[in-house]
């Protein structure tokens, strides 16, 4: 099981581009970006090499992503707006090389939203046939609003999709705020994961110190032969390095 580093969470005491190197000095052996768009790709790179780290992630709102909404994904009047997003973050992406890209779908609801998530990432598989790209359900207490909110409801859209460069996002935060039992979704939905993220419940603190059973998931993890990434996606309690001590489980 391998370590990453959610650049956006940890590692904040720090200005942004001295993160990679204390990631890789905590032993982390990849990083990832939630919204890289403020920054020159050129300059990540930079950092990302200089600390021989690889990218796992990104998200794939609009790159001028300000806090605004979530993504257009599931927006069924915003189609055209979702497809020439998805073709600049990836042209983005061919100088970062993410591993994967996360799709947000934006707020919604019903037939409508489903249905034009299915035909958006079913347009964006194909456009970008090389590309990881994952779904990630969003618990409605962090993200209210928000299309996909249910590991159920998502198991049934990458169905629908049935690309073989679409997966599923697990984070234990969301599938324990959702569901209540974040190892009962990993048992659930293991086969479909393709990239994992790590917080504990219900704050996304620090995993450790909250509701998630830790050591029963990474055991689940570990059996089901995941080989993709872990990584740390929460508020540390107190300093990053004070937190990292579920990186020791992976090892
Ligand atoms: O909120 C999360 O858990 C995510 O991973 C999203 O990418 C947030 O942007
Ligand atoms: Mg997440």
């Amino acid at each position: 099981m391998k370590p990453c580093a959610n650049l956006t969470f940890l590692f904040k005491e720090l200005p942004f581009l001295e993160r990679f190197q204390a990631a890789a000095d905590a032993g982390f052996d990849a990083v990832e970006i939630l919204f890289p768009y403020d920054m020159p790709a050129p300059e990540i790179l930079d950092r990302l090499q200089l600390a021989g780290l690889p990218l796992a992630l990104i998200n794939a709102p609009p790159p001028n992503y300000t806090g605004g909404p979530r993504g257009f994904a599931a927006a069924p009047d915003l189609t055209d707006r979702f497809r020439s997003d998805f073709l600049r973050v990836m042209r983005y992406a061919k100088r970062l090389k993410p591993q994967h890209i996360h799709i947000m779908t934006g707020d919604g609801e019903g037939d409508a939203a489903r249905d034009t998530f299915i035909a958006n990432l079913k347009w964006a598989a194909a456009e970008a046939p090389d590309q990881s790209l994952t779904i990630e359900p969003l618990n409605p207490t962090a993200m209210p609003g928000y299309f996909l909110n249910d590991y159920a409801q998502a198991a049934d859209i990458l169905d629908a999709v049935a690309a073989p460069n679409v997966g599923l996002q697990y984070d234990s935060f969301h599938a324990q705020m959702i569901h209540g039992d974040a190892v009962a979704v990993w048992h659930d939905h293991a086969p479909r994961v393709r990239h994992v993220q790590v917080g504990d419940a219900p704050d996304r603190n620090t995993p450790g110190n909250g509701t998630v059973d830790f050591p029963a998931l990474f055991a689940a993890i570990r059996d089901s032969r995941y080989d993709g990434w872990i990584s740390g996606e929460y508020n540390p309690d107190k300093d990053t390095e004070s937190s990292l001590g579920w990186m020791s489980a992976l090892a």
